[in-house]
């Protein structure tokens, strides 16, 4: 992680050094190129003088064309090395700029990530890198290149004629000090344009994602107010800083011009005075114009450099975001207690049922009592200021069964799985796997030993069988079929035009068959653990039967740990816990629950009353029973 800096400022620009530091060999001979494209420029007005001085003096004119021609090529040939060195450096830059915030992403907590509104995340990697390719390769090339082609014409200048070149010392002073006095509020307003444009990216990704709401609500104008708005806003902010911009550059373009016409004046005076000769008056007017240059070149890398601080600042934000600990550092070493866990990674790796199986029997530590998993007096909270979502928790997995948990809603069960998860920490208390904590063990490898199938069950980007195999890369199409058979998909499946490899989107498959494909990519990697949280709605018949023997099934050989919303779920399960308002209220069967748990009771009540047939929907169908394991 980047120091942190009091000063903003200092952030931004040592974070810009950041990317440019890897490529400084490129940048100086960038630099190097631009200096000697510069040179060639300033050599022209003096070969252009030799070229006026020999016409003048009847001398031979082949040398100072000749010196002419060379300076013309050199130029150009070097200016385009530089152009294209210096654009693919650029590219570069902003390659590496993306990656990192993309692997940023990908390792931070899933907790401290989801708070950030995902349009926002987007611009930062689509936007703002752009313009930081610009602030950390071109234009400090620029600037620097810029600087030098200035102090190099100056002097060339001075060289000429002490008494004109005080004209030109005198506009580019001006120039100068209006620059200084805009340039930082051009910053300002372009931080605040790209503020606004990611506020708009953030908006939009929402909106989009809520469109069916926000038409059926007939809140689209509304909607679109808010969106337009910000982007309103952008646009107000980049006018504000377009209208400085031209002003340093009307400035800088004028003072230059007047500096011309005034060398003009005084230049004949000077000539007509016999102070100076006419081929020194040209060869000053030629630096004078070369002189536009470095003055525009300033003031428009000065600009993006600007702009590329203030995507700095905005991509350092994301050096901030909490990632979870790198793999290696969590495991342990051979013969300690990560060693039981490491016996147990056949039990993780995907195989078929019957391996799962006896290793299900044999292969977990009988002293622990069958508990795969296991939270002891855990205490977790989402802000560590904020009252506690569990506490003082204990929890044991165990190595096979169907364990459900039931509470009304807030009362935990979702933070259980998110611990279970590694995405949420304790605050106090500890979680472990086959008795070795997980501290020790690493996330990677709690993750292995887990499936998990959310409540949403979004779809990953790709087609069907991206989808299902996962979590399983290698299922052959044999174990894929047998597992959508399983969830009553295969028929459908087969159906599409492209069979498995038809791209799937959250849109093109409907809320049951999503939690039905989510369910299938679980199976199929066969885990010790698989953490099911059933869908509240979405469910139609077919859905609920596949869930239910998909339950079953895997809970003969592994654990299912379910957070139940169906009757039939509860009454199917070995164990049932009951939370509420983060602790465990009651904990049992279903029969014993009913005996000694008011809260079950109404709890059950309410499930009844949602799901009156799900009771008989719920029973096997025949065919199911033919259908094998994986
Ligand atoms: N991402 C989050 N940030 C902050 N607080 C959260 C977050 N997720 C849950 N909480 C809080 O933690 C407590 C427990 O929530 P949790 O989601 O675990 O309950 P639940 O039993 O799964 O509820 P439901 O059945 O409604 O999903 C609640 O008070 C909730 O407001």
């Amino acid at each position: 992680m980047m120091p942190q800096s009091s000063a903003p400022e200092a952030g931004r620009i040592s974070l810009l050094w950041s990317y440019a530091r890897p490529h400084l060999p490129a940048l100086i001979l960038s630099l190097v190129l631009a200096l000697v494209t510069s040179a060639s420029q300033l050599a022209s007005p003096l070969a252009t003088r030799s070229v006026l001085d020999a016409l003048a003096g009847g001398g031979s004119l082949l040398n100072p064309v000749l010196i002419l021609l060379v300076l013309l090529v050199v130029g150009g040939a070097v200016g385009w090395w530089q152009w294209v060195m210096l654009g693919s450096l650029a590219e570069r830059i902003v390659y590496e700029a993306r990656q990192g915030m993309l692997t940023r992403f990908m390792r931070a907590r899933v907790f401290p990530l989801l708070r950030r509104p995902a349009g926002e995340l987007v611009t930062r990697v689509t936007s703002d890198s752009v313009l930081l390719r610009e602030a950390a390769s071109t234009s400090v090339v620029g600037i620097i290149n810029g600087t030098a082609l200035l102090i190099g014409t100056l002097v060339m200048m001075a060289v000429l004629d002490l008494v004109l070149v005080l004209a030109t010392v005198a506009a580019v002073a001006v120039v100068a000090a209006v620059t200084i006095v805009l340039m930082p509020e051009i910053g300002r307003a372009q931080r605040r344009s790209q503020a606004a444009l990611g506020s708009l990216g953030a908006e939009l990704e929402g909106n989009l994602r809520a469109i069916k709401t926000v038409k059926a609500a007939g809140s689209e104008q509304r909607q679109l107010d808010r969106l337009t708005g910000h982007a309103r806003s952008s646009r107000d902010e980049s006018v504000r800083a377009v209208r400085r911009e031209a002003m340093v550059w009307t400035v800088a373009g004028g003072g230059i011009q007047a500096a011309i016409i005034v060398i003009l004046g005084v230049g004949a005076w000077r000539v007509s005075e016999g102070e100076m000769t006419v081929s020194t008056l040209v060869a000053f007017l030629l630096y004078a114009f070369v002189l536009l240059e470095p003055v525009s070149t300033l003031s428009e890398n000065l600009t993006a450099f600007q702009s590329g601080l203030a995507a700095a600042g905005r991509i350092r934000e994301l050096e901030q975001l909490e990632q979870e600990p790198p793999s290696e550092t969590a495991r342990t070493g051979p013969g300690d207690a990560g060693d039981a866990v490491a016996s147990g990674d056949a039990v993780a790796s995907v195989g078929s049922v019957a391996s799962v199986g006896s290793v299900g029997s044999g292969g977990l530590p009988v002293d622990r009592a069958g508990a795969v998993m296991e939270l002891r007096s855990v205490t977790a909270g989402y802000d560590p200021a904020g009252e506690p979502a569990v506490r003082d928790l204990d929890l044991r997995i165990p190595a096979r069964g169907h364990l459900a948990l039931v509470g009304p809603s807030g009362a935990g069960k979702t933070t259980v799985f998110s611990l279970l998860l590694g995405f949420l920490n304790p605050q106090s208390g500890q979680l472990t796997l086959q008795g070795v904590p997980y501290a020790e063990v690493g996330l990677p490898e709690v993750r292995r030993r887990l499936a998990y199938v959310e409540q949403e069950t979004p779809v990953v980007p790709g087609t069907i069988r991206d989808n299902l195999t996962f979590l399983n890369a290698d299922a052959t199409d044999e174990q894929i079929l047998d597992v959508l058979d399983q969830i009553r998909l295969r028929e459908t499946v087969l159906a599409l035009p492209d069979g498995l490899d038809t791209p799937l989107s959250d849109s093109s498959v409907s809320g049951g068959q999503r939690q039905r494909i989510a369910l299938a990519r679980a199976l199929l990697a066969d885990p010790e653990v698989l953490l099911l949280d059933e869908a509240t709605a979405q469910v139609d018949g077919l859905t609920e039967n596949a869930i239910h023997d998909a339950v079953r099934r895997h809970a003969a050989h592994a654990t299912v740990v379910t957070i139940a919303h169906r009757l039939s779920t509860v009454i199917d399960a070995d164990e049932i816990v009951v939370m509420e308002a983060g602790r465990i209220a009651a904990r049992g069967t279903h029969q014993e629950l009913l005996a000694v748990s008011e809260l079950y009771r109404s709890l059950v009540q309410a499930l009844r009353i949602n799901t009156e047939t799900e009771l008989e929907t719920a029973e096997p169908e025949p065919d199911v029973e033919r259908v094998g394991g994986l």
